[in-house]
Protein backbone atom coordinates (compact mmCIF):
# COMPACT_ATOMS: atom_id res chain seq x y z
CA UNK A 1 0.00 0.00 0.00
CA UNK A 2 1.26 3.31 -0.79
CA UNK A 3 -0.01 6.40 1.27
CA UNK A 4 0.70 9.44 -0.52
CA UNK A 5 2.40 13.06 1.33
CA UNK A 6 0.31 14.93 3.66
CA UNK A 7 -2.47 11.81 3.73
CA UNK A 8 -4.57 13.29 0.84
CA UNK A 9 -5.71 9.58 -0.01
CA UNK A 10 -5.25 8.01 3.53
CA UNK A 11 -8.76 7.80 4.07
CA UNK A 12 -9.39 5.70 0.59
CA UNK A 13 -6.63 3.66 2.56
CA UNK A 14 -8.32 2.39 5.36
CA UNK A 15 -9.32 -0.88 3.76
CA UNK A 16 -5.22 -1.78 3.05
CA UNK A 17 -4.90 -0.81 6.96
CA UNK A 18 -7.44 -2.38 7.96
CA UNK A 19 -6.00 -5.65 6.12
CA UNK A 20 -2.37 -4.98 7.43
CA UNK A 21 -3.35 -4.97 10.40
CA UNK A 22 -6.03 -7.66 10.66
CA UNK A 23 -2.72 -9.71 8.43
CA UNK A 24 -0.57 -8.73 12.24
CA UNK A 25 -3.48 -10.08 14.10
CA UNK A 26 -3.73 -13.19 12.95
CA UNK A 27 0.51 -13.46 13.12
CA UNK A 28 0.03 -13.01 16.85
CA UNK A 29 -2.57 -15.27 17.05
CA UNK A 30 -0.63 -18.12 15.05
CA UNK A 31 2.66 -17.05 17.22
CA UNK A 32 1.17 -16.69 20.49
CA UNK A 33 2.54 -13.06 21.10
CA UNK A 34 1.30 -9.82 20.59
CA UNK A 35 3.17 -7.67 17.35
CA UNK A 36 3.98 -4.32 17.41
CA UNK A 37 2.41 -2.76 13.78
CA UNK A 38 4.10 0.08 12.41
CA UNK A 39 2.68 2.53 9.84
CA UNK A 40 4.51 5.08 8.32
CA UNK A 41 3.14 8.22 6.37
CA UNK A 42 4.78 11.47 4.82
CA UNK A 43 3.54 14.14 6.42
CA UNK A 44 3.15 17.83 5.88
CA UNK A 45 6.71 19.22 6.38
CA UNK A 46 6.52 20.67 10.37
CA UNK A 47 9.32 21.78 12.63
CA UNK A 48 9.34 18.78 15.46
CA UNK A 49 9.68 21.11 18.26
CA UNK A 50 6.19 22.78 17.02
CA UNK A 51 4.90 19.59 16.64
CA UNK A 52 5.42 19.37 20.11
CA UNK A 53 3.89 22.48 21.09
CA UNK A 54 0.86 21.67 19.39
CA UNK A 55 0.31 18.34 20.39
CA UNK A 56 2.28 18.12 24.34
CA UNK A 57 -1.04 17.98 25.73
CA UNK A 58 -2.68 15.13 23.91
CA UNK A 59 0.81 13.20 24.55
CA UNK A 60 2.31 14.06 28.20
CA UNK A 61 4.92 11.50 27.38
CA UNK A 62 7.43 12.88 25.01
CA UNK A 63 11.22 12.37 23.38
CA UNK A 64 13.00 14.87 21.03
CA UNK A 65 16.31 14.11 19.69
CA UNK A 66 18.29 17.01 17.33
CA UNK A 67 21.12 16.80 15.50
CA UNK A 68 22.16 18.65 12.33
CA UNK A 69 21.11 15.99 10.40
CA UNK A 70 17.72 14.57 11.06
CA UNK A 71 15.51 15.37 14.12
CA UNK A 72 12.91 12.88 15.84
CA UNK A 73 10.12 13.51 17.98
CA UNK A 74 8.26 10.28 20.40
CA UNK A 75 5.21 11.05 21.39
CA UNK A 76 3.11 8.70 23.50
CA UNK A 77 4.04 5.09 25.03
CA UNK A 78 3.20 1.66 22.80
CA UNK A 79 5.37 -0.45 24.78
CA UNK A 80 7.76 0.05 27.35
CA UNK A 81 9.83 -1.28 30.46
CA UNK A 82 11.19 0.16 33.20
CA UNK A 83 13.90 -1.43 35.40
CA UNK A 84 17.16 -0.27 37.72
CA UNK A 85 20.15 -1.98 39.69
CA UNK A 86 23.54 -2.92 37.93
CA UNK A 87 22.02 -5.31 35.00
CA UNK A 88 19.55 -2.64 33.62
CA UNK A 89 21.67 -2.26 30.51
CA UNK A 90 21.16 -6.35 29.72
CA UNK A 91 17.54 -6.33 30.77
CA UNK A 92 16.99 -3.11 28.20
CA UNK A 93 18.73 -4.69 25.56
CA UNK A 94 16.68 -7.83 25.79
CA UNK A 95 13.62 -6.27 25.87
CA UNK A 96 14.86 -4.35 22.26
CA UNK A 97 15.61 -7.83 21.26
CA UNK A 98 12.41 -9.18 21.81
CA UNK A 99 10.75 -6.88 20.48
CA UNK A 100 12.46 -5.91 17.14
CA UNK A 101 11.14 -9.38 15.87
CA UNK A 102 7.86 -8.72 16.70
CA UNK A 103 7.81 -5.90 14.56
CA UNK A 104 5.73 -5.59 11.31
CA UNK A 105 6.12 -2.88 8.91
CA UNK A 106 3.15 -1.80 6.47
CA UNK A 107 4.94 -2.87 3.62
CA UNK A 108 3.99 0.08 1.67
CA UNK A 109 6.47 1.45 -1.23
CA UNK A 110 6.79 4.73 0.38
CA UNK A 111 9.62 5.01 2.97
CA UNK A 112 9.22 2.36 6.04
CA UNK A 113 10.62 4.00 9.17
CA UNK A 114 11.04 1.25 12.02
CA UNK A 115 10.02 2.35 15.07
CA UNK A 116 12.81 3.54 17.34
CA UNK A 117 13.36 2.36 20.99
CA UNK A 118 13.69 5.49 22.75
CA UNK A 119 16.08 5.01 25.83
CA UNK A 120 16.96 7.25 29.05
CA UNK A 121 19.11 5.81 31.67
CA UNK A 122 19.90 7.63 34.98
CA UNK A 123 23.54 8.04 35.92
CA UNK A 124 23.69 5.68 39.12
CA UNK A 125 21.79 1.99 38.16
CA UNK A 126 19.67 3.12 41.21
CA UNK A 127 17.32 5.87 42.24
CA UNK A 128 16.06 7.68 45.59
CA UNK A 129 12.44 6.58 46.14
CA UNK A 130 11.73 10.51 45.46
CA UNK A 131 13.42 10.32 41.90
CA UNK A 132 11.53 11.79 39.21
CA UNK A 133 12.95 9.19 36.49
CA UNK A 134 13.55 5.37 36.51
CA UNK A 135 17.26 4.37 36.42
CA UNK A 136 16.65 2.73 33.15
CA UNK A 137 13.17 3.37 30.24
CA UNK A 138 12.95 2.26 27.40
CA UNK A 139 9.71 2.90 25.58
CA UNK A 140 8.64 2.42 21.62
CA UNK A 141 6.19 5.64 21.04
CA UNK A 142 2.93 5.91 19.83
CA UNK A 143 3.59 8.48 17.45
CA UNK A 144 6.99 9.31 15.92
CA UNK A 145 7.97 12.54 13.98
CA UNK A 146 11.45 12.08 12.00
CA UNK A 147 12.50 15.07 10.12
CA UNK A 148 15.73 14.63 7.89
CA UNK A 149 16.47 15.79 4.59
CA UNK A 150 13.25 18.33 3.79
CA UNK A 151 11.58 15.08 4.49
CA UNK A 152 9.27 14.94 7.46
CA UNK A 153 7.75 10.81 8.20
CA UNK A 154 5.22 10.17 10.63
CA UNK A 155 5.27 6.13 11.85
CA UNK A 156 2.48 4.93 14.41
CA UNK A 157 2.89 1.78 16.33
CA UNK A 158 0.28 -0.74 18.04
CA UNK A 159 0.40 -3.92 20.27
CA UNK A 160 -1.62 -5.48 18.25
CA UNK A 161 -2.92 -8.94 20.29
CA UNK A 162 -5.87 -11.17 19.48
CA UNK A 163 -8.15 -9.36 21.84
CA UNK A 164 -7.65 -5.58 20.02
CA UNK A 165 -10.42 -4.24 17.89
CA UNK A 166 -9.06 -3.74 14.25
CA UNK A 167 -11.55 -1.10 13.42
CA UNK A 168 -10.52 1.14 16.43
CA UNK A 169 -7.76 1.00 15.49
CA UNK A 170 -7.84 2.32 12.11
CA UNK A 171 -10.50 4.98 13.34
CA UNK A 172 -7.63 5.79 15.60
CA UNK A 173 -4.91 6.08 13.35
CA UNK A 174 -7.63 8.16 11.00
CA UNK A 175 -8.36 10.55 14.14
CA UNK A 176 -4.35 10.84 15.34
CA UNK A 177 -2.92 11.24 11.13
CA UNK A 178 -5.90 13.71 11.40
CA UNK A 179 -4.84 16.00 14.56
CA UNK A 180 -1.07 15.32 13.25
CA UNK A 181 -2.28 17.41 10.23
CA UNK A 182 -4.02 20.08 12.11
CA UNK A 183 -1.20 20.57 14.69
CA UNK A 184 1.01 20.98 11.26
CA UNK A 185 -0.89 23.41 9.35
CA UNK A 186 -1.92 25.36 12.58
CA UNK A 187 1.90 25.50 13.50
CA UNK A 188 3.29 26.16 10.20
CA UNK A 189 1.04 29.66 10.00
CA UNK A 190 1.86 30.91 13.82
CA UNK A 191 5.42 29.78 13.80
CA UNK A 192 6.24 32.98 16.21
CA UNK A 193 5.92 31.63 19.75
CA UNK A 194 4.71 33.88 22.34
CA UNK A 195 7.68 33.39 24.28
CA UNK A 196 10.88 35.53 25.09
CA UNK A 197 13.62 34.58 27.07
CA UNK A 198 13.28 34.19 30.75
CA UNK A 199 15.23 35.98 33.35
CA UNK A 200 14.66 33.72 36.05
CA UNK A 201 15.11 34.38 40.02
CA UNK A 202 17.99 32.48 41.30
CA UNK A 203 17.16 30.03 43.91
CA UNK A 204 20.20 28.46 44.72
CA UNK A 205 23.19 29.23 43.38
CA UNK A 206 26.79 27.30 42.88
CA UNK A 207 28.88 29.38 45.13
CA UNK A 208 29.96 26.20 47.10
CA UNK A 209 31.51 24.47 44.23
CA UNK A 210 34.67 26.27 44.73
CA UNK A 211 34.80 24.59 48.59
CA UNK A 212 34.10 21.45 47.08
CA UNK A 213 36.82 21.30 44.53
CA UNK A 214 39.37 22.33 47.53
CA UNK A 215 37.95 19.38 49.54
CA UNK A 216 38.76 16.97 47.25
CA UNK A 217 42.07 18.09 46.41
CA UNK A 218 44.14 16.25 48.71
CA UNK A 219 42.31 13.11 47.69
CA UNK A 220 43.74 13.84 44.40
CA UNK A 221 46.92 13.80 45.31
CA UNK A 222 46.79 10.16 46.08
CA UNK A 223 47.40 7.43 43.69
CA UNK A 224 44.06 5.92 43.96
CA UNK A 225 41.92 8.84 42.12
CA UNK A 226 43.67 10.92 39.60
CA UNK A 227 40.23 12.42 38.33
CA UNK A 228 36.88 13.37 39.79
CA UNK A 229 34.20 15.74 37.89
CA UNK A 230 32.60 17.43 40.27
CA UNK A 231 29.09 18.84 39.45
CA UNK A 232 26.63 21.64 40.86
CA UNK A 233 23.02 22.14 40.47
CA UNK A 234 21.87 25.91 39.98
CA UNK A 235 17.97 26.53 40.93
CA UNK A 236 15.96 29.05 39.16
CA UNK A 237 12.54 30.30 39.03
CA UNK A 238 10.52 32.35 36.28
CA UNK A 239 7.52 34.21 36.58
CA UNK A 240 5.81 32.20 33.86
CA UNK A 241 6.10 28.29 32.99
CA UNK A 242 9.25 27.99 31.18
CA UNK A 243 8.33 26.72 27.48
CA UNK A 244 9.81 23.51 26.16
CA UNK A 245 9.79 23.41 22.73
CA UNK A 246 10.51 27.51 22.11
CA UNK A 247 13.72 26.94 24.54
CA UNK A 248 14.49 23.65 22.32
CA UNK A 249 14.42 26.18 18.98
CA UNK A 250 16.38 28.35 20.61
CA UNK A 251 18.89 25.59 22.23
CA UNK A 252 19.14 24.65 18.22
CA UNK A 253 19.84 27.63 17.00
CA UNK A 254 22.39 28.61 19.58
CA UNK A 255 24.18 25.24 19.70
CA UNK A 256 23.72 23.82 15.89
CA UNK A 257 26.52 21.32 16.73
CA UNK A 258 25.12 20.16 19.58
CA UNK A 259 22.32 16.85 20.51
CA UNK A 260 19.34 19.04 21.36
CA UNK A 261 17.20 16.77 23.51
CA UNK A 262 13.96 16.68 25.83
CA UNK A 263 12.89 14.18 27.78
CA UNK A 264 9.90 13.81 30.38
CA UNK A 265 8.12 11.71 32.89
CA UNK A 266 4.75 12.11 31.89
CA UNK A 267 3.80 14.38 35.32
CA UNK A 268 4.99 17.15 34.07
CA UNK A 269 9.28 17.41 34.41
CA UNK A 270 11.22 17.32 31.88
CA UNK A 271 14.63 17.02 31.38
CA UNK A 272 16.17 18.69 28.60
CA UNK A 273 19.63 20.14 27.18
CA UNK A 274 22.24 20.80 24.06
CA UNK A 275 25.01 17.90 24.82
CA UNK A 276 28.11 18.55 22.58
CA UNK A 277 28.90 14.96 24.02
CA UNK A 278 28.17 11.75 22.38
CA UNK A 279 28.77 8.40 24.14
CA UNK A 280 28.11 6.43 21.11
CA UNK A 281 27.18 6.07 17.54
CA UNK A 282 26.38 2.84 15.67
CA UNK A 283 25.98 2.61 11.65
CA UNK A 284 24.55 -0.47 10.05
CA UNK A 285 25.75 -1.22 6.80
CA UNK A 286 25.86 -3.85 4.47
CA UNK A 287 29.56 -3.91 5.56
CA UNK A 288 28.99 -4.18 8.79
CA UNK A 289 28.57 -1.84 11.66
CA UNK A 290 30.71 0.94 12.76
CA UNK A 291 30.92 2.69 16.35
CA UNK A 292 32.01 5.98 17.29
CA UNK A 293 32.39 7.44 20.64
CA UNK A 294 34.07 10.80 21.38
CA UNK A 295 36.50 11.59 24.05
CA UNK A 296 35.37 15.05 25.15
CA UNK A 297 37.35 16.90 28.25
CA UNK A 298 39.22 19.62 28.53
CA UNK A 299 37.52 22.97 28.47
CA UNK A 300 37.99 26.92 27.77
CA UNK A 301 36.63 29.80 27.10
CA UNK A 302 35.70 31.28 23.74
CA UNK A 303 37.79 34.45 23.05
CA UNK A 304 35.99 37.83 22.17
CA UNK A 305 37.92 38.22 18.91
CA UNK A 306 39.27 35.92 16.90
CA UNK A 307 42.94 36.42 17.71
CA UNK A 308 42.06 35.86 21.53
CA UNK A 309 40.33 33.14 20.63
CA UNK A 310 42.96 31.55 18.67
CA UNK A 311 44.84 32.04 21.70
CA UNK A 312 42.85 30.81 24.13
CA UNK A 313 42.73 27.50 21.63
CA UNK A 314 46.54 27.22 21.57
CA UNK A 315 46.83 27.22 25.40
CA UNK A 316 44.38 24.29 25.58
CA UNK A 317 45.78 22.33 23.01
CA UNK A 318 49.27 22.45 24.80
CA UNK A 319 47.94 22.99 28.65
CA UNK A 320 49.47 19.94 30.32
CA UNK A 321 46.43 19.98 33.26
CA UNK A 322 44.06 20.16 30.13
CA UNK A 323 45.69 17.23 28.25
CA UNK A 324 45.93 15.08 30.85
CA UNK A 325 42.21 15.20 31.99
CA UNK A 326 41.71 14.50 28.48
CA UNK A 327 44.28 11.84 28.43
CA UNK A 328 42.44 9.71 31.04
CA UNK A 329 38.79 9.89 28.94
CA UNK A 330 40.72 8.37 25.47
CA UNK A 331 43.07 5.87 27.91
CA UNK A 332 39.63 4.84 29.70
CA UNK A 333 37.39 4.48 26.72
CA UNK A 334 40.08 2.73 24.67
CA UNK A 335 40.77 0.36 26.87
CA UNK A 336 37.28 -0.65 27.65
CA UNK A 337 36.97 -1.07 23.40
CA UNK A 338 39.65 -3.41 23.12
CA UNK A 339 38.15 -5.61 26.27
CA UNK A 340 35.41 -6.17 24.10
CA UNK A 341 37.87 -7.14 21.41
CA UNK A 342 37.31 -3.96 18.74
CA UNK A 343 40.19 -2.24 17.49
CA UNK A 344 39.60 1.85 18.56
CA UNK A 345 41.02 3.96 15.41
CA UNK A 346 41.85 7.50 16.94
CA UNK A 347 44.00 9.83 16.33
CA UNK A 348 47.51 10.47 19.00
CA UNK A 349 46.26 14.11 19.52
CA UNK A 350 43.41 15.72 20.23
CA UNK A 351 41.79 18.27 17.83
CA UNK A 352 39.17 21.24 19.12
CA UNK A 353 35.09 21.23 19.48
CA UNK A 354 34.74 24.73 19.34
CA UNK A 355 31.04 25.93 20.74
CA UNK A 356 29.33 29.07 21.00
CA UNK A 357 30.77 29.94 24.49
CA UNK A 358 32.93 27.29 25.21
CA UNK A 359 35.71 25.03 23.61
CA UNK A 360 36.75 21.46 24.22
CA UNK A 361 39.55 18.60 23.56
CA UNK A 362 37.66 16.29 21.28
CA UNK A 363 39.57 12.88 20.24
CA UNK A 364 36.54 10.45 17.74
CA UNK A 365 37.62 7.26 18.06
CA UNK A 366 36.12 4.49 16.14
CA UNK A 367 35.88 0.75 15.70
CA UNK A 368 34.37 -1.60 13.29
CA UNK A 369 31.57 -3.40 15.36
CA UNK A 370 30.92 -7.41 15.39
CA UNK A 371 27.41 -8.01 14.71
CA UNK A 372 27.20 -9.80 18.36
CA UNK A 373 27.44 -6.61 20.26
CA UNK A 374 24.60 -4.35 20.94
CA UNK A 375 24.51 -0.73 21.30
CA UNK A 376 23.47 -1.13 24.95
CA UNK A 377 26.43 -3.87 25.59
CA UNK A 378 28.73 -0.83 24.31
CA UNK A 379 26.75 1.99 26.90
CA UNK A 380 26.81 -0.41 29.63
CA UNK A 381 30.89 -0.88 29.27
CA UNK A 382 31.30 3.12 28.73
CA UNK A 383 28.90 4.97 31.12
CA UNK A 384 29.65 6.80 33.17
CA UNK A 385 33.68 7.53 31.07
CA UNK A 386 36.05 9.97 33.11
CA UNK A 387 34.56 12.75 31.22
CA UNK A 388 31.71 12.64 33.50
CA UNK A 389 32.49 10.55 36.73
CA UNK A 390 36.20 10.26 36.49
CA UNK A 391 39.09 7.70 37.36
CA UNK A 392 39.08 4.86 38.71
CA UNK A 393 35.45 4.79 37.82
CA UNK A 394 33.94 3.16 40.88
CA UNK A 395 36.16 5.46 43.56
CA UNK A 396 35.42 8.52 41.60
CA UNK A 397 31.70 7.51 41.22
CA UNK A 398 31.01 7.15 45.08
CA UNK A 399 33.71 10.35 45.84
CA UNK A 400 31.23 12.12 43.95
CA UNK A 401 28.20 10.40 44.95
CA UNK A 402 29.32 12.09 48.64
CA UNK A 403 30.50 15.30 47.96
CA UNK A 404 27.90 16.16 45.56
CA UNK A 405 24.74 17.94 46.97
CA UNK A 406 21.74 17.03 44.48
CA UNK A 407 21.05 14.02 42.92
CA UNK A 408 22.00 13.54 39.26
CA UNK A 409 19.24 11.29 38.16
CA UNK A 410 19.62 12.35 34.28
CA UNK A 411 22.33 14.76 34.68
CA UNK A 412 25.86 13.22 32.64
CA UNK A 413 23.71 10.19 31.32
CA UNK A 414 22.78 8.00 28.78
CA UNK A 415 20.05 9.22 26.30
CA UNK A 416 19.32 7.74 23.19
CA UNK A 417 18.19 5.48 20.57
CA UNK A 418 18.31 1.74 18.68
CA UNK A 419 16.58 1.12 15.92
CA UNK A 420 15.07 -1.71 14.80
CA UNK A 421 18.25 -2.07 11.53
CA UNK A 422 21.08 -1.96 14.55
CA UNK A 423 21.81 1.71 14.49
CA UNK A 424 22.05 3.68 17.63
CA UNK A 425 23.20 6.74 19.07
CA UNK A 426 23.03 7.96 23.00
CA UNK A 427 24.74 11.06 23.87
CA UNK A 428 26.24 12.27 27.27
CA UNK A 429 22.98 14.33 29.08
CA UNK A 430 25.10 17.20 30.07
CA UNK A 431 24.37 21.03 29.28
CA UNK A 432 21.46 19.88 30.69
CA UNK A 433 18.57 21.34 33.32
CA UNK A 434 15.43 19.86 34.96
CA UNK A 435 12.61 21.90 34.30
CA UNK A 436 8.98 21.61 36.37
CA UNK A 437 6.60 24.46 35.56
CA UNK A 438 8.19 27.73 36.77
CA UNK A 439 11.55 26.12 38.30
CA UNK A 440 14.44 24.66 36.64
CA UNK A 441 17.74 23.36 37.68
CA UNK A 442 20.53 23.97 35.69
CA UNK A 443 23.84 21.38 35.72
CA UNK A 444 26.98 21.40 35.18
CA UNK A 445 30.60 19.84 36.08
CA UNK A 446 34.24 19.93 35.78
CA UNK A 447 36.96 17.37 35.75
CA UNK A 448 38.89 18.10 38.69
CA UNK A 449 42.54 16.44 38.61
CA UNK A 450 45.15 17.45 41.07
CA UNK A 451 46.42 19.92 39.07
CA UNK A 452 43.11 21.72 39.57
CA UNK A 453 42.53 25.61 40.59
CA UNK A 454 39.11 25.47 42.66
CA UNK A 455 38.35 29.04 41.33
CA UNK A 456 39.01 28.59 37.72
CA UNK A 457 36.63 25.26 37.54
CA UNK A 458 33.88 27.57 39.39
CA UNK A 459 34.62 29.68 36.54
CA UNK A 460 34.10 26.69 33.97
CA UNK A 461 30.98 25.60 35.58
CA UNK A 462 29.38 28.94 35.69
CA UNK A 463 29.92 29.29 32.11
CA UNK A 464 28.47 26.20 31.26
CA UNK A 465 25.55 26.79 33.35
CA UNK A 466 25.04 30.59 31.69
CA UNK A 467 24.90 28.91 28.48
CA UNK A 468 21.86 27.02 29.36
CA UNK A 469 20.04 29.55 31.28
CA UNK A 470 20.69 31.79 28.35
CA UNK A 471 18.42 29.47 26.30
CA UNK A 472 15.60 29.26 28.35
CA UNK A 473 12.16 30.50 27.00
C1 LIG B 1 30.73 17.53 33.11
C2 LIG B 1 30.53 18.38 32.11
O1 LIG B 1 31.32 18.45 31.01
C3 LIG B 1 32.38 17.52 30.84
C4 LIG B 1 33.63 18.02 31.43
C5 LIG B 1 34.55 18.71 30.69
C6 LIG B 1 35.78 19.29 31.35
O2 LIG B 1 35.94 19.09 32.54
O3 LIG B 1 36.59 19.92 30.67
C7 LIG B 1 34.37 18.87 29.31
C8 LIG B 1 33.36 18.27 28.67
C9 LIG B 1 32.50 17.29 29.35
O4 LIG B 1 33.01 16.03 29.18
C10 LIG B 1 29.39 19.33 32.10
O5 LIG B 1 29.27 20.10 31.15
O6 LIG B 1 28.57 19.29 33.03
Amino acid sequence: MTVAPYQSDLFKRCKEIYGFLSDCQRQATHDQHAKLANLTVPIRAVEPWLALQYLEDTYPIHFYYSTAQYTLLGLGITITQQTSGPNRFERMQQFVDVWKRRILSSNQSGPIIKPYFLCGFTFFDQTAVDSLFEAAQVFVPQLQIRQSNNQTTASLNYLIDDSVNITRIVEDIRRRLQTLETAAETANHHTSLSSALKTPKVIRDVGNFEKMVSSVLPTLNSPTLHKVVLADALDVLSASHFNIPASLKALGTAYSDCYVFSLSNGQGPVFMGASPERLLSITATADGKRLTTDALAGSAPRGNTSKTDQLIAKQLLSNPKERYEHQVVVEFIVEQLIQLGLKPEFADSPQLLQLANIQHLHTPIQAALPHSLKPLDLVKMLHPTPAVAGLPRLTASQLLKATESFDRELYASPIGWIDANGNSEFIVGIRSALIDGRQARLFAGAGIVAQSNPRRELAEVKLKLQALLGSLM
